[in-house]
């Protein structure tokens, strides 16, 4: 066998599957599964598969909505599709607890435990942009790559956090229609994809971790609504941290129950009897029977790896009648707020983040460099603005009144209800407005980043661009996946366009006259999907204005 299992883990485990543990040992003879999830928010897995070139290659996860087992060679990683966040690539058994939550479109979603946001995205695709899920990791580190993938897929209506559970529940007491909790654990479940964690699992130990899904999940349970759902998953095969968390926050929550998850694709039921003595007896015997309707996933009986779910429900029904009806009026307000915890919009633009070597950067630099000699230097378009929209741009001041300029001279009937616009400095943001006040707790995101408002211009953020689609600009460039230019743009360089290869839409609410066109932002696409804004100022240049930490490397 390839993998040397610690003994402890293998005597544990022999003692608890006794006759199947020659068949679970077996199971690290063979090669993990990888799996890709579509992106949900931006297309159907059947337009995905009329344009993949892995389309004869991927054979479908059967739990997940759009979702594809793919082989190791095929690295989905290196595509453009990739960097328009049309797929996500996850472990298949990962994709199951966001599955069993039941989202629906309107809900309001915590993902408490989520860098570097699989699952997050998984729920915002099932929200289809309506309601909102605030996504969590108490790591601030982890949160650069959770934020980086909100934005990647195009989430609209995400909060991101930076926080303790307890601070959280503060905030939003029983707030929440439906609640993961998606546990940091040993991660036994993970050995055979990566060995690492085996390293990690000796320096964790269960009984650390089990404290830690403890206090989680007390926290959990007071910001889930009456009649709202809870689901807890783990990628690791102790009782202590599965069957026993479940048993515990029954006994401590009354108004808890299991909802069993119908077994099928070789998932097993969870085992009661390993329940930790101490627990179990706290319980009635019908809610420790109830364990079993949790869900083992063993990587011999299933294709995927190790993992566990529990589905519950809180009792009663939501205070306010329908959730649509609390899905919030439009707004206009302007908070101004301080971002704690701020790194600014920037998360894939901060040089720290982007772990390259230093050469990198600096040739990096000389390119930005040598774009900006190349532009200066391109014949210039005649700025057909009027004065007053000149003046207009001049703003000074107002960040809201600056994003709601951009939006009349560069946009197309972006739909803008539901969401307050809120600025932190001179970052805007557009908020669901359903979000209470977020005093107190570290803001890594209030909301979808649309741009920064600087004296005289208006700067498109790139999360902006990934979160819309061609039809809601004016201006947009269309390449095929295979085509070099694409490339060239993904990779950081100018672009040398046709004027005419430009797509062009009227101007926002009717009004045609605010920036007669071509001049300003172009939103690049690969086939019909963004990858980022380009600056056009005539003369056929088109300045790169992918931040560098997207850049295709
Ligand atoms: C299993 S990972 C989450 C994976 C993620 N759900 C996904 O699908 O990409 C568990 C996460 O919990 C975070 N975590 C650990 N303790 C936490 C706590 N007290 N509150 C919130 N998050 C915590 C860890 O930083 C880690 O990112």
């Amino acid at each position: 066998m390839g993998i040397t299992l610690p003994q402890s883990f293998a005597d544990k485990m022999k003692r608890l599957l006794g006759p199947e543990y020659e068949a679970f040992l077996a199971s690290y003879e063979r090669p993990r599964k990888y799996g890709l999830r579509v992106n949900g928010l931006k297309l159907a897995p059947e337009a995905f598969l009329a344009m993949s070139p892995l389309k004869d290659r991927l054979t479908p996860v059967p739990w997940a909505e759009g979702a594809f087992y793919y082989e190791e060679q095929d690295r989905p990683g290196k595509h453009p599709h990739y960097h328009a966040g049309l797929y996500y690539i996850q472990e298949p058994s990962a994709m199951v607890p966001a599955e069993l939550l039941g989202v629906a479109p309107g809900d309001r979603v915590l993902d408490l435990c989520a860098a570097p946001g699989g699952k997050s995205t998984q729920l915002a695709a099932k929200l289809k942009g309506e309601g909102v899920l605030v996504t969590n990791d108490n790591a601030r580190e982890r949160t650069k790559a959770l934020a980086k993938n909100v934005e990647l897929a195009g989430i609209r209506n995400a909060v991101v956090l930076n926080e303790e559970p307890a601070a959280i529940a503060r905030v939003f007491p029983e707030w929440f229609d439906k609640i993961l909790v998606d546990a940091p654990c040993s991660g036994e479940g993970m050995f055979r994809k990566d060995e690492s964690m085996i390293a990690e699992w000796e320096k964790h130990s269960v009984e650390r971790c089990s404290a830690m899904q403890r206090d989680i999940l007390k926290h959990a349970a007071d910001m889930l609504a009456p009649g709202g759902t809870l689901v807890y998953s783990t990628c690791t095969f102790s009782p202590e941290e599965n069957e026993t968390q479940i048993a515990e926050l029954l006994a401590a929550s009354p108004e808890l129950e299991v909802v069993p998850v119908p077994l099928a694709y070789g998932w097993a039921p969870g085992r009661p009897a390993w329940v930790e003595a101490e627990a179990a007896a706290s319980l009635s015997e019908p809610r420790l029977a109830s364990i079993a309707g949790t869900v083992r996933l063993w990587p011999h009986l299933t294709e995927g790896e190790g993992h566990y779910a529990a589905v519950l429900r809180k009792s009663g029904e939501p205070k306010d009648g329908s959730l649509d009806a609390r899905s919030g009026q439009s707004s206009d307000a302007v908070e101004v707020g301080k971002l704690n915890g701020d790194d600014g919009g920037r998360v894939g633009n901060r040089r720290s983040d982007t772990g390259r070597p230093a050469a990198n950067k600096r040739e990096e630099r000389k390119r930005d460099r040598e774009q900006d000699r190349a532009l200066k230097s391109a014949p210039k378009a005649k700025d057909f603005r009027s004065k007053a929209a000149k003046a207009a741009l001049a703003h000074a001041g107002n960040p809201s009144d600056a994003w709601k300029q951009f939006g009349a001279a560069h946009l197309h009937r972006l739909a803008r209800e539901g969401y307050r616009i809120v600025a932190y400095g001179t970052r805007v943001y557009l908020q669901p407005a359903v979000v209470p006040p977020l005093d107190g707790l570290t803001v890594v995101r209030p909301g979808w980043y649309v741009g920064e408002a600087g004296t005289y211009r208006f700067a498109p953020s790139h999360p902006l661009a990934m979160a819309l689609s061609a039809d809601e600009t004016r201006m947009s460039l269309h390449y095929e996946a295979e085509d070099a230019d694409l490339i060239r743009y993904l990779k950081g360089e100018t672009l040398h366009i046709e004027e005419r290869d430009l797509r062009l839409r009227g101007g926002a609410e009717g009004d045609e006259s605010a920036n007669p066109l071509p001049s300003g932002y172009v939103l690049v696409c690969v086939n019909d999907y963004p990858v980022g804004w380009g600056k056009y100022s005539g003369g056929g240049m088109l300045k790169n204005e992918l931040p560098a930490g997207w850049r295709w490397m």
